[in-house]
C-alpha cells in the first residue's frame, strides 16, 4: 500500500535528484561531521528494523542478522547499525571485505569487534547457508555513490544475495540498483531504509516494509530543497511509509 507521500514522489522525482546536494551542504554549510550523520542514520536503520523484525519474529533460534558492508559510507552506516542491533538484542555478524583505512570506519569496525560483533573471514559461498544461519540480512554495500558495473567482490556478493529468501533489509538504495531507474532484476529487499528523503529508484521498490530515516535535516534545508518530508511521529527517528 502506497503512503500519500509515496504517491507523490511517483509524480514530484526531483526531490531524490537532490540527495547528493543536501548531502554535502550539511557538511559544508551547516558543519556537521560525517561521523554524526552516520550514527544517526545507522541508528534510524536500527530502529526501523526492530520495528519490522522483532526478535521474537525469527524463525531462527536466536536473532541472528548478517550485515553486510561495502566500501563507503553505505558501508559505516552498516557498522553503526550492527552496533545499535547488539545494543538491541540482536546477534550481527558483520562482512566487510573492503575497509577504507581512514580513522572513522577503523573506529567503527573496532567498536563492534570490542562488542563481541564476529567479522566473516569470507563471504558463505551457498545462498542456503544464509537462509540456515540468519534470519535476516542488512544490505549496506552501496548507497547513492553506486556507478557503472559492479566490481568485485561485490558481484559475487550481489549474485549470492539474490538468491537468499530470509528478508532482506537495504539502507538507502538497494544495493547494484541504478540510483535513478532501478534494476528490474537485480535484489529485490523485503525492506528499504530510505535516508534524508528516498531516491528516484525508491519508486521501484516492491517489498513489504519502506522507512524514511536520518531525522536531521534542519528545517530550513528542508526549505531551500523543497523536501514536504511527511512529520516524524513524536520522537521517533524513523517514519513508516507503507504498510505491509
Ligand atoms: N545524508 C544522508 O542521508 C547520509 C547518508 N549517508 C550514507 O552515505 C551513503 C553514500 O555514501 P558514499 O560514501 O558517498 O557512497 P557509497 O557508500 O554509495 O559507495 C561508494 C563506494 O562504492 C564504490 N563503488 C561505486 N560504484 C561501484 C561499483 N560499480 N562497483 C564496486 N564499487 C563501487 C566506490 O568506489 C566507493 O568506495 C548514502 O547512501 C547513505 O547510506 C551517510 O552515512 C551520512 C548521512
Ligand atoms: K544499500
Amino acid at each position: 500500500m502506497l503512503s500519500m507521500f509515496e504517491e507523490r514522489l511517483q509524480k514530484e522525482t526531483h526531490v531524490q535528484d537532490e540527495a547528493q546536494a543536501i548531502d554535502q551542504e550539511l557538511f559544508t554549510e551547516y558543519k556537521f561531521s560525517v561521523d554524526q550523520l552516520m550514527e544517526l542514520a545507522g541508528l534510524s536503520c536500527a530502529t526501523a528494523i526492530a520495528k519490522a523484525y522483532p526478535p521474537s519474529s525469527f524463525t531462527t533460534s536466536r536473532p541472528a542478522v548478517l550485515v553486510v558492508c561495502g566500501p563507503g559510507n553505505n558501508g559505516g552506516d552498516g557498522l553503526v547499525c550492527a552496533r545499535h542491533l547488539k545494543m538491541f538484542g540482536y546477534e550481527p555478524t558483520v562482512y566487510y571485505p573492503k575497509r577504507p583505512s581512514k580513522p572513522l570506519f577503523e573506529g567503527l569496525t573496532t567498536q563492534c569487534q570490542r562488542m563481541d560483533i564476529p567479522f566473516l573471514p569470507e563471504f558463505p559461498a551457498e545462498a542456503a547457508l544464509i537462509d540456515e544461519l540468519y534470519g535476516l540480512v542488512v544490505d549496506a554495500i552501496f548507497g547513492f555513490s553506486f556507478k557503472g558495473a559492479v566490481r568485485e567482490p561485490f558481484g559475487s556478493i550481489l549474485s549470492t544475495l539474490e538468491r537468499v529468501t530470509v528478508p532482506i533489509a537495504s539502507i538507502d538504495i538497494p544495493s547494484g540498483w541504478d540510483v535513478e531507474k532501478g534494476k528490474a532484476d537485480g535484489l529485490q529487499p523485503d525492506m528499504l531504509i530510505s535516508l534524508t528523503a528516498p531516491k528516484k529508484a525508491a519508486m521501484h521498490f516492491a517489498g513489504r516494509y519502506h522507512f524514511l530515516g536520518g531525522r536531521f535535516v534542519p528545517p530550513a534545508l528542508q526549505k531551500k530543497y523543497d523536501l514536504n518530508l511527511p512529520p516524524y511521529p513524536e520522537t521517533d527517528c524513523v517514519l513508516q511509509l507503507s504498510k505491509a
